[in-house]
C-alpha cells in the first residue's frame, strides 16, 4: 500500500496473507474471508501454484512478525480459480479457496459481506485498500498492515486512464488524479472494502495498475459484485 497508514487489531478482521511453503515460506498475496470456510482472492495468485498443500491462510493477524513456526494457520483444502481467467489485465481475476475446516469467528477474524446484485448501482464513497504490500513500486512486505482510502471511478474514466486496455463492466477502478496512494506489490488478491449505511462490502479484489500510485493510473480491482453468481454456485 502506496501511502497509508498502520492498521489497528481487528480493524480488517476479514483480511488474511496467504503464504506459500516450498523450500521456504513467504507471503504470495491477500484474501478476504467470505464465509467460515472460503477465502476470496485473485486468480493470478492462484494460477501455477494450484497444489493446495503448498498454501497456509494466517488469519486475525496484524503483523507479519506474528507469523512464525508456531503460528497456526488453515490449510487448503480446495482451490477453484475462474475458468475464463488468463491474465489480471483482461479480467476475471478471482479464485476461491476452500479451507480444510471451517474457522471459528472471533474479534479478529470474521467475514465481510459479499455486495447482492440488486446493491450493483450503489454509489460506495467509502472504500479502503488495505494489504501488507510495498510502500512504493521497488520495496518489499511490510509488517503492519497498511490501510488507505480511495475514491472510486467510472469506468469511462478509468478507460480513458488505460487507452491500451479494455476495461470492462467487470472491472471497477479507483485512486487519485495526483496519485500518491494505491495497492503495490504484495496486496493483490486482498480486499477493496466499502462501507454502506454501517455495514462493509467487498466491493473489489485487487488486481493490477500501471506502476504504484502514479498520477492518473488508478488501481484496477475484480468488480466482485458482478460474480456474486459464480461465488454462490461454487461456494453453496
Ligand atoms: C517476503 O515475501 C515477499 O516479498 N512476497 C511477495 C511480495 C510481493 C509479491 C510477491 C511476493 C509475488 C506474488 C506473485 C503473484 C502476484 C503477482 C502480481 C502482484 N501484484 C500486486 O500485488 C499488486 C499489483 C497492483 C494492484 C493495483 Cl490495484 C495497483 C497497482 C499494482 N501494482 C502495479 N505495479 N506494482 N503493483 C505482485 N505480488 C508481488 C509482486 Cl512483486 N507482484
Amino acid at each position: 500500500i502506496v501511502g497509508g497508514t498502520d492498521s489497528s487489531p481487528g480493524e480488517w478482521p476479514w483480511q488474511v496473507s496467504l503464504h506459500v511453503k516450498l523450500s521456504r515460506q513467504r507471503h504470495l498475496c491477500a484474501g478476504s474471508i467470505i464465509s467460515n470456510q472460503w477465502i476470496l482472492t485473485a486468480a493470478h495468485c492462484v494460477v501455477s501454484l494450484e497444489n493446495p498443500n503448498i498454501w497456509r491462510v494466517y488469519a486475525g493477524i496484524l503483523k507479519q512478525s506474528e507469523i512464525k513456526e508456531e503460528t497456526p494457520f488453515f490449510k487448503v483444502e480446495e482451490i477453484i480459480a475462474h475458468p475464463q481467467y488468463k491474465f489480471a489485465q483482461t479480467g476475471y481475476d478471482i479464485a476461491l479457496m476452500k479451507l480444510d475446516k471451517p474457522m471459528n469467528f472471533t474479534d479478529l477474524q470474521l467475514p465481510i459481506c459479499l455486495p447482492s446484485k440488486e446493491d450493483a448501482n450503489t454509489l460506495y464513497t467509502n472504500c479502503w485498500v488495505t494489504g501488507w504490500g510495498y510502500r512504493k513500486e521497488r520495496g518489499r512486505v511490510e509488517d503492519i498492515l497498511q490501510k488507505v482510502t480511495v475514491p472510486l471511478m467510472s469506468k469511462e474514466e478509468c478507460q480513458a486512464r488505460y487507452r491500451d486496455r479494455k476495461i470492462d463492466d467487470k472491472a471497477i477502478c479507483a485512486g487519485y488524479e495526483e496519485g500518491g496512494r494505491d495497492a503495490c506489490k504484495g496486496d493483490s488478491g486482498g480486499p477493496l472494502s466499502c462501507k454502506h449505511e454501517e455495514v462493509w462490502y467487498l466491493v473489489g479484489i485487487t488486481s493490477w495498475g500501471e506502476g504504484c500510485a502514479r498520477p492518473r493510473q488508478p488501481g484496477v480491482y475484480t468488480k466482485v459484485v458482478e460474480y456474486a453468481d459464480w461465488i454462490l454456485e461454487k461456494t453453496m
